[in-house]
């Protein structure tokens, strides 16, 4: 289990693969491991890729054996004689784990140190609070498909099922398992629910559709807000659910399928795609492509993949995106522009600018949310309306 933990780490570190993939795919080339060898490799190498900076101070060493040595010693799990720990002494492991408090935040927090002068100098004195939270592990967080089922009717199904959940204050439709619970596959292949993060649940909302309406979902993905919008519309009027990949287009069909959701046309964007809807919608939702730093709890090798520039690139994208997505709309319509980062260069800013850029636009709602006040992702949301 040890050796398959180190190449795990290094697929995230040196090849960049996606973490949860990476370890879904080697859970599905070794169906024999049990459960307790597969929870001991998957909480392994999270922690190490959350802990990375971290770890490498205090052992002396950044490669993934030296770091997974501290984060056993971490864990108080006992070294085995027979693992061979290039160059780690596990005494002073002890005593510069006593010297992290004192090291900079970029190493006790375990980010890059573009990372943090950039979290720093647009968050300033929030930036400390906020990067602890990001540092926590995440609980499971469902959605209530009101399609299938009510939520009273869905909390007895799991209560049935050996689950125990709890209700989300300020989310009707949230329920959250207690922290490093899992859902069982079988339940959440099911339709009754949906693994969607509280925060997350927050943006559909602010879009306020009714039965009947037709709205545009231009960056979709695989459908996680597609999805709930659709449950909001109880499966009257249409939802355009747009999105470059085809790939995520394709899995947000398999989705809907479960859900019950027959309300969904999904479409890959090509040049035509906005030319033939000019002013056709009453609502657009932007869930716009982002650094997605605030869901860092959930994607920690996140923060290893991103570089300053690429956050650069994403804020381009943004603006146009969003400036081409107000075409949508019918003179009446409402906007909602969202991103999963607590950048404000990626959320007001890109605001403020568009309207300073365009006077026929006004902001109507904005919602910022906090992973330090509240435990959830960290979500932007604003809803623009025609003057
Ligand atoms: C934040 S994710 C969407 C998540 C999705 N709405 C959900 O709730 O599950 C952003 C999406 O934007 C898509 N994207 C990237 N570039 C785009 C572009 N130029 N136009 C439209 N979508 C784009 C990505 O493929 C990705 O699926």
């Amino acid at each position: 289990m040890a050796e398959a933990c180190v190449v795990l780490l290094e697929q995230v570190f040196d090849e960049g693969r996606v973490l949860d993939r990476a370890i879904a795919e080697a859970f599905k080339a070794n169906p024999k491991w049990g459960k307790r060898d597969r929870g001991f490799v998957a909480e392994s190498v999270w922690e190490v890729v959350r802990w990375r900076r971290a770890l490498g101070f205090v052992a002396g060493a950044e490669d993934p054996r030296s770091l997974l040595a501290a984060e056993w010693r971490r864990q108080g799990f006992t070294l085995p004689d027979w693992w061979e720990w290039s160059g780690v002494d596990v005494g002073e492991m002890e005593n510069r784990e006593s010297q992290l408090a004192s090291q900079p935040r970029a190493i006790r927090e375990s980010i890059p140190d573009w990372l943090d002068l950039l979290g720093s100098s647009e968050l300033g004195d929030r930036w400390d609070a906020e990067l602890s939270a990001l540092n926590q592990r995440a609980p499971v967080c469902l959605r209530v498909n009101r399609l299938i089922a009510s939520k009273e009717e869905v909390v007895s199904w799991l209560n049935d099922e050996g689950v125990e959940v709890e209700e989300v204050e300020g989310l009707d439709d949230a329920l959250m398992l207690p922290l490093g619970k899992l859902l069982p596959k079988r339940l959440f292949q099911d339709g009754r629910v949906e693994i969607q993060d509280a925060g997350s649940q927050t943006v559909a909302p602010l879009l306020g559709v009714e039965p009947g309406m037709r709205v545009v979902d231009a960056c979709a993905g695989a459908g996680g807000k597609t999805l709930q919008l659709a449950a909001a519309m109880q499966g009257s009027g249409e939802i355009l659910a747009l999105d470059v990949s085809a790939r995520k287009l394709t899995e947000l069909k398999r989705r809907a399928g479960r859900a019950g959701v027959r309300n969904v046309r999904m479409e890959e964007w090509g040049k035509n795609t906005l030319k033939t809807r000019i002013a056709s919608a009453d609502r657009v939702l932007v869930d716009a492509p982002c650094s997605g730093l605030g869901t860092l709890r959930r994607q920690p090798d996140l923060k290893w993949r991103l570089s300053k520039e690429s956050v650069e690139d994403m804020r381009d994208l943004q603006s146009r995106i969003l400036e081409n997505c107000l075409e949508f709309l019918k003179d009446d319509g409402q906007l909602v522009y969202a991103t999963c980062s607590l950048l404000p260069s990626e959320n007001e800013q890109q605001i403020a600018e568009l309207l300073q850029r365009d006077s026929r636009w006004r902001l109507d709602a904005e919602m910022n949310i906090s992973p330090a006040a509240t435990g959830w992702d960290a979500f932007y949301g604003c809803r623009l309306v025609k003057r």
